[in-house]
C-alpha cells in the first residue's frame, strides 16, 4: 500500500511550460497526493491539467516563504522547484531561503526534470517502511 504525501511544485516563469509538461505526463503519480503549489504555477496546474492543488501565494508575494514554513514545520514531502537559473528574481533570498529548507530539513528537491523524474518514479517515495530520516536538533 502506498502512501499519501505531501508536494509543492512551483516554477518561476520561464520554466512553467516545462513544469506543466512534466506534471501533465506525470499526472497519474501527482493525483493521489496532497499537492500544494506557489499561486500563479497553481493556478495553471490547475487551469490545465485539472489538478486539485492548494494554491499559496505567488512567489514573489511570500508563496515561497509559506512553502518554507511547510517545511520548519515537518509538513512538506517533496519539493518540485523548477527555478529558473538564467533570470534574477526579485524575491531571491525567498528562493535561497526555501532552498536552504529543504537542507536543512533534508527534503528532498528536484530543481529540474531529470530529477523530478527520478523522485517521483522512485519506489521508495511511497513505500510504508521507507521513512525519510528527519534531522533533529537540540534547539
Ligand atoms: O516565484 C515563484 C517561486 O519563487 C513562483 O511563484 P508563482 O507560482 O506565483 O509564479
Amino acid at each position: 500500500m502506498s502512501q499519501q504525501k505531501t508536494l509543492a511544485l512551483v516554477a518561476h516563469d520561464h520554466k512553467k511550460a516545462e513544469l506543466l509538461a512534466w506534471a501533465g505526463a506525470h499526472r497519474e503519480q501527482l493525483v493521489p497526493h496532497r499537492l500544494v503549489a506557489t499561486g500563479t504555477t497553481g493556478g495553471l496546474l490547475q487551469d490545465e491539467l485539472g489538478l486539485t492543488i492548494h494554491r499559496y501565494k505567488s512567489g514573489p508575494l511570500g508563496g515561497d516563504q509559506q512553502i518554507g514554513a511547510l517545511i520548519a514545520e515537518g509538513q512538506l514531502d517533496l519539493l518540485i522547484f523548477f527555478w529558473d537559473p538564467l533570470n534574477p528574481a526579485p524575491h531571491d533570498p525567498d528562493v535561497k531561503a526555501l532552498l536552504r529548507l529543504c537542507s536543512v530539513w533534508n527534503v528532498p528537491v528536484a530543481c529540474n526534470v531529470s530529477t523530478a523524474d527520478l523522485l517521483i518514479t522512485s519506489p521508495r517515495f511511497t513505500h510504508p517502511d521507507y521513512q525519510r530520516k528527519v534531522p533533529q536538533f537540540d534547539r
